[in-house]
Formats: structure tokens, C-alpha cells, sequence
């Protein structure tokens, strides 16, 4: 099959000079003007799909902006790599790899498609519902007490053992669904090699009790393998051998491995290469949510997802939101060199999503080879940080009101909540809007005066303490709202960032769906290892590294 040609760098340069000439005019940063320019803004920098909503008009993205910004996307070609992804072209150009995440969360006929590494393509939609019957007979079976421990009695507990993609969307997405749609079985994550994350899992959980799910699409990973055998060494010395076959399942696409570790292949929950790690919860790596949170759960979840895709596929960019939150991001990032992406999602049971966002936004996009070959021409990725609000606001927030790096916020807020205190949720909510409005408006010098005379201060404190009191405001927020967060609606969100970053690597001109940057840091690890034997060779390295070699073996009185 033929790869299009990508496009050269000269192909958006008269977009990005525009953007950036707009922005260098005298106050094109400023956002306070943007409304009282215009007292529809609101209205016009937002939009929404269903019941969610998107609210990107505290950005300095004046009409003539975003009018440039439609033109970059369209010189970049959106609009065709859309259609490509769909399609299932090898969007993955570097592993001649499509990108058929979609195809988890297609009905069963969709059609969708996925290239074979053999050539040729396969119905990615027909193969992603096959093993999703697998799961649900196996999920299904453990809730009603057909599978069971090697005792006969039931699960209670599940350990979903893997990194990466492998645990960050498992693990955010069964802490938000088993608060909304209840527990059947408490789902525990061990990703770090690091062994004091295993000791402290191993005295919590009974082995008897406990499901182990290894979940590694390469089921080659370090660490996944390290744990899932410490694991196994674990509850075979509990429970013997041979509980080994009722206790472990593996989610993986490498068979052979899989069947060396001993987890017979009716236990084994398979995807295709076509599945990136981070885009694979809603593959078999999703095992531990539908355990966890219940299959109708899991469902629900694959259906927001698609209704996401179905939004970003089919609307006219205008009013498509992953397009939106990519371009609004682009103007942070690349025309107002904001290089940090703040995610303030104000929901506890959101806590894990800027870990997720993390792996999502940097290890696809982190990169600075354009599919042309040649350098990209513009920062490719935000750094993602967040924690959940109103927490955030007692930490970090301070450099965000007042440093002097511009960080961009990602607000996130469901209307109801799941509690019976709406009182809370009320002070929640107020939180949010507080924030992104002292983050747009600021507080002037004159303000702070004003309000340190009445407050009975006099000249000097004024003068000394009255510009530490001072917000510059015009800091850029986007917020979406919808009514709640259940399964369906973390789908949706979840696909609404999935796209956005597919849009920015179409508009950067790099591969979103390889990780070659993961690549050396463990393949030096593999060779170091043996050197921190007692009194082994240290090989060849850089001074500083020897050195710190050394002394980690002297001070262990092993060098
Ligand atoms: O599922 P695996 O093959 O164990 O990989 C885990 C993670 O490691 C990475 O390859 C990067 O280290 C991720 O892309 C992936 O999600």
C-alpha cells in the first residue's frame, strides 16, 4: 500500500507567520479585550457535543485567530489525516501500523479496519468484538461465581499487574467507575519495579482471594514481568502450583510469551498491534475496569467512546470539540509559548487523569522528528501536570496566578455529583469558576490599593506589600462541563483528549502512535543490571555514572 507523501514543513509556514504576527500585535495576548469587545464571545468560543461543553473563549484567540488557526489545520491537512485514521491507514508510518483503537469501541460491524503486518487489512471492529465476548463470558463468569479461586469460592480481589498504558487507563478508570457504579471486585495496581510497591500489596491482599491479571501488550516489559513473577513465586508459595492456572490471566498480544509464563491460552485476552498502549483500556488491557466496576459499566464506557469518535469524525472542524481543545492548545503552546498544560479536573474520583493525560499527550506527541523526516519547526508537546481541585489550589496554583510562565488550565467539571451533599458540590463548582476567572481577570495595582485603604492600611504597607498583592491576570483557562461522570461520560472525555492529541500531531507533522524515546533508557538498564552484582564489572560508562555505580555498591558494602 502506498503511504501519502508527508507534507513539508513549507506547507503550513504561512499559517504559523500569521498566527504569529496576530499574536506580536499590540495586545494580542490580552483576553479581557476579547470580551469586552465582544459580549458574545462566550457564546462563539464554545461549543458542545451532547451534554458536554466546551468553553474555550478565556484564551487570546481573537476571531482573526481563530480564523488563522482553521487555516493552519486545514494547510495541515486535518481534515484528510481524519479521514486516514478512519480508514485505517498505517497512520503509525514508523511501525507501518494503523491506529485502530476506535475499533474497541465499534459495534461489532462497523467495518473498520486495520492494516495486517502480513499486508492487507483485517476487520479490526469483527476481531475487537470476538475478544470482547471473551471478556464478557470471563467477567460475567467471575461475578457469578462460575470461575473461582483454586479453593471454589470467589474472587474478591483483582491485581492488575502491568505499566505504561498497561495500568494508567485501567487504573484511572476503575478508581472513577467503581465510586459511580460501585466495586464487584476490588481492583488493586502494581506497575513500579521499584519492590516496596509489591511488599505493600502482598501484605494487603490473600493470595487466595486474589485474581491476577498480567497485563503487557508486549508481555516483555521489565517490570511487568518482574512483578508478574514475583507474583506468581507469591501465590504458588501461598497456594501451591498449581493454583497458579486458576489465579492468573494474561492480557497481552504475545502469545508465545504469554504461554511461557504458564497462563493457559483460554486465560490469555488478546488485541492487535494496531492498539498503542496508551489508547488500550478499551482493549482486553480494560479487564480489570469491567471486573472491577461490572460489564453494563464497561459497555457503557466503550459507547462513550464511540459516540466520541463518531462526533470527531463526522463534524465540520468549527464545531469539533478534539479539534477545538487542539487548536486552542496550539495557540497556547506554539504562538504564545505557554510550554506546561495544567489539568485541574475538580472531581476526586478524577485523581488518576492528569497521570493518564501524562502518558497520552507526551508519549505520543513528545517528538521532534517530523514524518518528513526533517525537524519540526515548533514545540510539539506541553509538559501535562495537574492534580484534582480544589486541592491544586493549596499547592501549585500559586505560580499559576503569579509566575511568570504562562500556564494554561484544562478545568473539568461534572454539573451533578454522585453524593448527597450538593452544598459541596456547590462550593466545588464555585472553586472552578473562581479560579478561571481570577485567572482571566486579575487584580490591578489600583484594585489592590482600593481595597488595602478600606481595609484600613496605610501608604508604606501599601507601597511595600501592595504589588505582591497584584494578579496580571490574562492567563488562558478552557473548561469543559457536563451533567455527570459515569462510564458513558469518562468515555467521551477520555476520547475528547485521545483526538485532540491526534489533531496536534497532524498539524505538527509528527507520529503520534510510536515511542522510540522509551527505547534506550531500558535497553541501558538491561545492561547495567548485571554490573550492580556485588564486585561485578562496572563496564563502560560516563565518569559521573561509574562514580554513582560505584558508590551505590559501597554504600550497599557490596563495591
Ligand atoms: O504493555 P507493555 O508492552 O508492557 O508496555 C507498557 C508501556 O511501555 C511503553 O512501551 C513505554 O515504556 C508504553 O508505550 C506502554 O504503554
Amino acid at each position: 500500500m502506498s503511504e501519502p507523501t508527508p507534507l513539508p514543513a513549507s506547507a503550513t509556514k504561512a499559517a504559523w507567520d500569521k498566527l504569529d504576527a496576530l499574536a506580536a500585535a499590540p495586545g494580542g495576548r490580552l483576553i479581557t479585550p476579547l470580551f469586552a469587545a465582544d459580549p458574545d464571545r462566550a457564546k462563539k468560543f464554545s461549543a458542545s457535543f451532547e451534554d458536554m461543553f466546551l468553553d474555550f473563549s478565556k484564551t487570546s484567540i481573537s476571531p482573526a485567530a481563530m480564523t488563522g488557526l482553521f487555516e493552519l489545520a486545514r494547510a495541515a491537512k486535518v481534515e484528510d489525516f481524519i479521514a486516514r485514521l478512519f480508514a485505517g491507514e498505517p497512520v503509525n508510518m514508523t511501525e507501518h501500523r494503523s491506529a485502530m483503537h476506535m475499533a474497541l469501541r465499534s459495534l461489532p460491524d462497523a467495518g473498520f479496519r486495520a492494516v495486517l503486518p502480513e499486508g492487507g487489512f483485517e476487520d479490526a471492529s469483527a476481531v475487537a468484538a470476538h475478544e470482547r465476548a471473551h471478556m464478557e463470558k470471563f467477567v460475567r463468569g467471575v461475578h457469578d461465581g462460575s470461575i473461582v479461586a483454586a479453593d471454589g469460592k470467589p474472587f474478591t480481589d483483582v491485581l492488575n499487574i502491568g505499566i505504561g498504558g498497561s495500568d494508567l487507563g485501567p487504573r484511572m478508570v476503575s478508581l472513577a467507575l467503581t465510586f459511580v457504579h460501585g466495586a464487584k471486585v476490588n481492583a488493586h495496581f502494581l506497575s513500579n519495579v521499584d519492590g516496596h510497591a509489591f511488599a505493600q500489596l502482598s501484605r494487603e491482599l490473600d493470595p487466595a482471594r486474589t485474581l491476577v491479571l498480567v497485563a503487557s501488550k508486549t508481555f516483555t516489559t521489565l517490570e511487568t514481568m518482574t512483578n508478574g513473577h514475583a507474583a506468581r513465586d507469591w501465590l504458588a508459595g501461598a497456594l501451591g502450583e498449581d493454583a497458579v492456572s486458576h489465579h492468573f490471566a494474561a492480557l497481552s498480544t504475545n502469545l508465545k510469551e504469554t504461554g511461557k509464563f504458564g497462563i493457559p491460552e483460554d486465560r490469555v485476552f488478546g488485541f492487535r498491534d494496531w492498539v498503542g498502549g496508551r489508547y488500550s483500556v478499551w482493549s482486553a488491557i480494560g479487564l480489570s475496569v469491567a471486573l472491577a466496576a461490572g460489564w453494563d459499566a464497561f459497555e457503557d464506557f466503550l459507547a462513550g467512546g464511540r459516540a466520541m469518535d463518531g462526533h470527531f469524525r463526522s463534524t465540520p472542524l468549527e464545531q469539533n470539540l478534539p479539534v477545538l481543545l487542539a487548536l486552542s492548545g496550539i495557540w497556547n503552546l506554539d504562538v504564545l509559548h505557554a510550554a506546561t498544560l495544567c489539568i485541574l479536573a475538580y472531581d476526586a474520583r478524577l485523581a488518576r487523569f492528569p497521570a493518564y493525560l501524562q502518558q497520552l499527550e507526551m508519549e505520543s506527541n513528545g517528538k521532534s522528528t517530523r514524518l518528513a523526516g526533517d525537524q519540526v519547526t515548533h514545540q510539539t508537546c506541553p509538559v501535562v501536570f495537574g492534580e484534582p481541585g480544589t486541592d491544586a489550589q493549596h499547592s501549585f496554583m500559586q505560580l499559576v496566578h503569579q509566575g511568570p510562565a504562562l500556564v494554561p488550565v484544562d478545568f473539568i467539571l461534572a454539573a451533578e455529583a454522585d453524593h448527597d451533599r450538593p452544598e459541596a458540590h456547590r462550593i466545588l463548582a464555585a472553586n472552578v469558576f473562581a479560579q478561571a476567572e481570577a485567572l482571566l481577570a486579575g487584580k490591578s495595582l489600583e484594585e489592590v490599593t482600593e481595597e488595602m485603604k478600606k481595609a484600613g492600611a496605610d501608604e508604606e504597607t501599601i507601597a511595600r506589600v501592595g504589588p505582591h498583592r497584584v494578579f496580571t491576570g490574562q492567563r488562558p483557562s478552557t473548561t469543559i462541563l457536563y451533567k455527570k461522570l459515569d462510564a458513558y461520560s469518562l468515555g467521551r472525555l477520555i476520547v475528547l483528549y485521545e483526538h485532540k492529541v491526534a489533531v496536534q500531531g497532524a498539524i505538527w507533522g509528527i507520529n503520534s502512535y510510536d515511542q522510540w524515546g522509551v527505547e534506550l533508557g531500558k535497553k541501558l538498564a538491561q545492561a547495567i543490571i548485571p554490573s550492580l552484582e556485588p564486585h561485578a564489572d562496572l563496564g563502560h560508562h560516563d565518569g559521573s555514572t561509574t562514580g554513582l555505580m560505584k558508590t551505590f555498591l559501597s554504600l550497599r558494602g557490596e563495591g
